[in-house]
């Protein structure tokens, strides 16, 4: 029947379908005609079916078309696969909406301009190396061009495209798609280009497939990163696929992809995109947390004898000021610690940055070089750690032991990041924000200080609103926030806040009733749960020293009295907190007595074994300094054991210390057990060992564990000292070490 390629009506007829009719008296039917690898070359005969509307004549080989001039109705086309050379030869019919001459032999496009109703045009696999002719086609949906030679895109400007293929060409270059602004998908894969540029304005891309480019560069996707609906991209057989991290990073910078290299993005990808390149506050937090956490694990076993770490119900009181640089943080928690120096000391952190101008090394900062910092963070020196513009900063356990050994509430400055990380650790401080109202007073501060650069001042102004909607996103995260613009009326409500924390206000009144019986922190208390001696209210008598009006720790009232702050710097907990506390707690208790082979069983071995058998209890303070003196990274590394009396009290059964060796000492707080200070411990053959002199007389220490031993000379009424520095003494190897203070 093909054997000579030419269609007769015969074969017409057998092939030909009907699609419908026309008319309502005339009855003229439109047809369908479909005769696909008939070896077809002349079909001349269709002239005579004028009413054809659909003619599919693929894989023959049909080089002219000319009768379709005569088909008025047709509105598919499919001469794909035949040896057509000509472009479109025929008369166009009016509503012609389809045509497919894939894989021909046509080289050149032309004019086009009265096929008004095109919609859809196939050329796939044909040698044209321009697109032209398109311009008029102002219906043109779906064009693809794919396996030809075109090197530019050009031509299609304004075209109502919504899929186009240009797959398989010699592009290098995405240009001339700038107007295409109804392109929803999009193949360019094959071709040789190596930038996404050009794509920044397709607003409603949804699929973009640029397998096999030369793509290399993972910056490239932020072309596209504004592209909002974009859902599918497909990089595969790019150089990038190369680069570290490759999936992880795309999926960062194209949060909305749903399918990447074909592949369905998950959820758990989507989630560890954001925490590896622009974590939240709390996951940075957690990180920091656990990293400090772990490397105080791996130390070997110290236990502080006046550990800060506080249990469930009694914190170690800590006062922590927040805001963005240079807002004025830091000289208020200066202020304040030199006004309330009874009840607060600065925690000095450490930091690489250089000092500026009039800074004093272990006053303002510890200032360590970055090799230091570095080497600090394994050996579990710090609490939490931050970033800042390029610089270390870190607050130690130390730098807190430090202030609690005076008997002190320590105060800190700190970013958002650092309270974030404060907030995971066993530290319940208050939080108080100072945050700048008018910007541009704020941006007036920090040019007057003249140590930043623009771009600094830009950081930190920016940071305002991180500040600003972390307040209001989580209610309660900070206790209290003022605002900073006006210094001096900043600080006043400060004090104010710090007075109403500490009940001083109360005490005030107190006082002006009675100036002889300065005695008045609370209301409704017998005069023994009140200070021995007040606190200064201002001026001259907030210098007053510490020594001044040292209070007496072997005054029970004394004890009372330091609950009460304590109860008042420490917010209230959740239940949820409660319980994490308690899970904690119970998870300390459980390897402490080697119910839980972790860590700490691992670190007592070894330490054992490194122990001398004949060291007693009673030794083992001595030793310790010895140790802290030629080993001074364990010595002073002190492991953050949740020794705080109040978390172990009563649950945890007898430590042989013996096994702890040389590098423990004991928390010999007796408050750590409920009985009577002078009970020996179970286990142990006497009293506590290595009691710092006043660790006995613990404020509070009947009670429960609040703030760490008075050293000797400090507190005792008896031997008032000098008063100590709101500042402390600016010696880092002092301040790190920890073991120093308990030497006094
Ligand atoms: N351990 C820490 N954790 C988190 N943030 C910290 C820590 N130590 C210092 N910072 C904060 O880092 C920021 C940069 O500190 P730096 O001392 O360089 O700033 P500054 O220009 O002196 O401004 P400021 O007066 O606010 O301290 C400050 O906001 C500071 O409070």
């Amino acid at each position: 029947m093909e054997k000579d390629g030419v269609l007769t009506a015969q074969m017409v007829s057998s092939s030909v379908s009907q699609l419908g009719h026309f008319g309502t008296g005339m009855q003229r039917s439109y047809h369908s005609l479909s005769l696909p690898s008939h070896n077809l070359s002349d079909i001349s005969v269709l002239c005579n079916y004028v009413y054809l509307q659909k003619l599919e004549l693929p894989h023959n080989k049909i080089r002219d078309l000319s009768c379709v001039s005569h088909m008025p109705y047709l509105v598919i086309l499919d001469a794909s696969h035949n040896e057509i050379s000509n472009f479109f030869e025929f008369q166009p019919p009016k509503n012609l909406k389809e045509v497919n001459f894939s894989h021909n032999r046509m080289i050149k496009m032309k004019d086009l301009s009265a096929y008004l109703s095109l919609s859809r045009l196939d050329l796939d696999y044909n040698s044209f190396r321009e697109i032209s002719g398109l311009e008029q086609c102002c219906k043109l949906i779906h064009l693809s061009l794919a396996h030809n030679r075109i090197s530019r895109i050009s031509g299609l400007d304004s075209l109502p495209l919504r899929h186009l293929c240009l797959r398989g060409n010699q592009l290098e270059t995405i240009e001339g798609l700038e107007n295409l602004k109804s392109l929803q998908v999009l193949d360019l894969s094959m071709n040789r280009v190596s930038s996404l540029s050009g794509l920044q304005n397709l607003h409603l891309l949804g699929s973009i497939n640029l397998e096999k480019n030369l793509i290399s560069e993972i910056q490239e996707c932020k072309h596209i990163h504004n592209i909002l609906l974009l859902r599918d991209l497909n990089l595969l057989r790019n150089p990038v696929q190369e680069q570290p991290d490759y999936r992880l990073a795309v999926i960062f910078l194209l949060q909305h992809l749903t399918v990447l290299d074909q592949e369905i993005v998950s959820a758990e990808e989507k989630v560890s995109s954001v925490n590896k390149y622009d974590p939240p506050l709390d996951v940075v937090a957690a990180r920091d947390h656990m990293t400090h956490l772990v490397y105080q694990l791996m130390q070997p076993q110290v236990l502080y004898d006046s550990s800060t770490l506080p249990s469930a119900d009694s914190p170690y009181p800590m006062l922590v000021l927040t805001g963005p640089q240079g807002c004025g943080k830091r000289e208020l928690a200066h202020r304040l610690c030199q006004e309330f120096n009874e009840y607060f000391a600065h925690g000095t952190c450490h930091t690489t940055r250089a000092p500026y101008f009039g800074e004093e090394n272990g006053l303002d900062y510890h200032f360590v070089s970055e090799e230091d910092f570095q080497n600090m963070i394994p050996m579990g020196k710090f609490i939490q750690t931050l970033q800042y513009g390029g610089h270390s900063y870190g607050l130690t356990r130390d730098a807190i032991e430090d202030v609690a050994r005076e008997g002190l509430a320590c105060c800190v400055h700190m970013e958002l990041e650092g309270v974030f990380s404060l907030k995971n650790s066993y530290f319940e401080p208050r939080y108080i924000l100072l945050i700048p109202v008018q910007v541009e007073t704020y941006m007036g501060h920090l040019k007057d200080r003249g140590l930043y650069t623009p771009a600094q001042i830009d950081v930190a102004v920016s940071r305002i609103e991180l500040y600003a909607n972390t307040n209001r996103q989580r209610p309660g995260f900070f206790d209290n926030v003022i605002p900073c613009d006006d210094r001096e009326e900043a600080y006043q409500t400060l004090r104010q806040v710090v007075k109403s924390y500490l009940l001083l206000e109360e005490q005030e009144e107190g006082e002006n009733n009675n100036r002889a019986s300065p005695d008045n922190t609370s209301t409704g208390q017998e005069p023994e749960e009140k200070p021995p001696s007040a606190p200064p209210r201002s001026g001259s008598d907030s210098l007053t020293s510490h020594s001044d009006t040292a209070l007496d720790p072997s005054d029970p009232s004394y004890r009372s009295y330091f609950t009460k702050i304590q109860a008042e710097l420490s917010p209230q907990k959740s239940p949820a907190e409660l319980a994490s506390i308690r899970r904690r707690e119970q998870l300390v208790r459980e390897a402490i007595v080697g119910k839980s082979p972790g860590v700490y069983s691992q670190l007592f071995k070894s330490t054992a074994q490194t122990a001398p058998s004949s060291l007693h209890n009673q030794d083992l303070g001595s030793h310790f300094h010895e140790d802290s003196s030629s080993d001074e990274s364990r010595a002073s590394s002190a492991l953050s054991v949740p020794s705080s009396a109040g978390a172990l009290s009563g649950f945890v059964e007898p430590l042989d210390t013996s096994v702890l060796g040389h590098t423990v000492e004991t928390a010999k707080d007796p408050a750590a057990s409920d009985q009577p200070p002078d009970t020996p411990r179970p286990g142990t053959d006497q009293a506590p060992a290595i009691v710092s002199p006043s660790s006995e007389r613990r404020p509070g220490s009947n009670v429960k564990p609040i703030l760490p031993p008075i050293p000797t000379g400090r507190k005792t009424p008896a031997a008032p000292s000098p008063a100590p520095s709101p500042r402390p003494d600016p010696n880092p190897a002092v301040e790190e070490g920890g073991d120093t203070n308990m030497e006094e």
